[in-house]
């Protein structure tokens, strides 16, 4: 379909490929519809090692509720390599952004990285997830699931990566500008921009000692000084055999987050920013969590180990990795 690539309203559905809303009664918050049918599931070769909730899709509980897992030297090795796997993966997935391209086809560019790579895409089949990343536009606060839609001239998108390799989880995410007139989009750039700088002052705090409940503070101040607000209900976690352990890290100030960093703990700390109300709701498709007013959000998320001296930013952004900073 000659597809107009700059921002209609409301693109209306069954589309000439038989794509179709399937909540077409849903009072969308903003203007994003989701496109279906989502493509068959991927599936992944045996030589591949799986995590425990690959066949099932429940992954098993947080081990010791509130004990964080100290990892020894080999541990740290391993997670600095599937880190490094996954930085690989998504500056692949990013160089893959244009308007035209759906988030269904990115998919299927992670999936492929990822068997390429001797890793489990983690996000398949995680509770039931049905794709291998998460693709989050405009009014998507995240786990917005890969599908049919076309990106469009001016879109923001985050791609959220996750890969099991080793016997460890790494988990990184971006905010990306699609198109050159999205840069150019003073909202844009304010929520991107805003998300950027809020994880970056954010990991200036990581060192043996520090508190998990100091993060928000710190994000919370830096927001509201860029005129956003901090989304609640996702928090930073814990990741290494398990996608998701303890500590839980909020982003937003007076939280009753518990403990401290110790040297060879993991974890993430991914703020949510957003340009209007903080408030998320979910899709009838039980995954996608939007704003509730619709205004667009971003967010930015590195894998962080804890070392004697302060922090390695084990998903950090190499030499020639696509997206960062706009003026
Ligand atoms: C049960 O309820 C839910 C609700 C939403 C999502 C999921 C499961 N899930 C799937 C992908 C995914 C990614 C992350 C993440 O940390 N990204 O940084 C978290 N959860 C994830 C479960
Ligand atoms: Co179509
Ligand atoms: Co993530
Ligand atoms: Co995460």
């Amino acid at each position: 379909a000659n597809l107009n690539l700059t921002h209609p309203k409301v693109v209306s559905y069954p589309d000439a490929d038989g794509h179709f809303n399937p909540f077409p009664a849903y009072p969308f918050t903003g203007s994003l519809r989701p496109v279906y049918p989502l493509s068959p599931r991927r599936t992944v070769p045996d030589r591949i090692a799986k995590p425990d909730y690959a066949g099932n899709g429940i992954p098993q509980k947080f081990v010791g509720r509130r004990k964080i897992t100290i990892l020894n030297k080999e541990e740290q090795d391993a997670m600095r390599k599937v880190c490094r796997l996954g930085r690989e993966v998504l500056d692949i997935a990013a160089r893959e952004i244009k308007p035209g391209v759906t988030t269904d086809h990115i998919d299927k560019i992670v999936h492929e990285a990822c068997m390429e790579r001797d890793s489990y895409p983690s996000p398949l089949n995680y509770c039931h997830f049905p794709k291998s990343l998460c693709t989050s536009a405009n009014e998507v606060i995240c786990h917005g699931i890969p599908d049919h839609r076309p990106l469009l001239d001016g879109d923001i998108l985050n791609l959220d990566i996750s890969l099991y390799h080793g016997g460890f989880h790494a988990d990184l995410n971006e905010t990306y500008y699609v198109g050159p007139l999205a840069a150019q989009n003073a909202e844009n750039v304010r929520v991107v921009e805003t998300a950027r700088e809020c994880l970056d002052e954010a990991i200036k705090l990581v060192k043996p000692g520090a508190l998990f409940r100091d993060y928000g503070p710190v994000i919370e101040k830096m927001a509201k000084a860029k005129d956003c607000q901090v989304v609640k209900t996702y928090c930073g976690h814990g990741v290494n055999r398990l996608f998701h352990g303890a500590p839980s890290v909020p982003h937003y100030a007076k939280n009753k987050a518990v403990g401290e960093a110790a040297p060879g703990m993991c974890f993430t700390i991914e703020p949510m920013i957003t340009l209007g109300s903080w408030k998320d709701k979910t899709w009838p498709d039980d995954w996608t969590s939007v704003t509730v007013d619709g205004r667009r959000t971003a967010q930015f998320e590195h894998t962080l180990l804890v070392t004697e001296k302060g922090v390695e930013v084990l998903t950090a952004r190499v030499e020639g990795s696509p997206g960062g900073r706009v003026e």
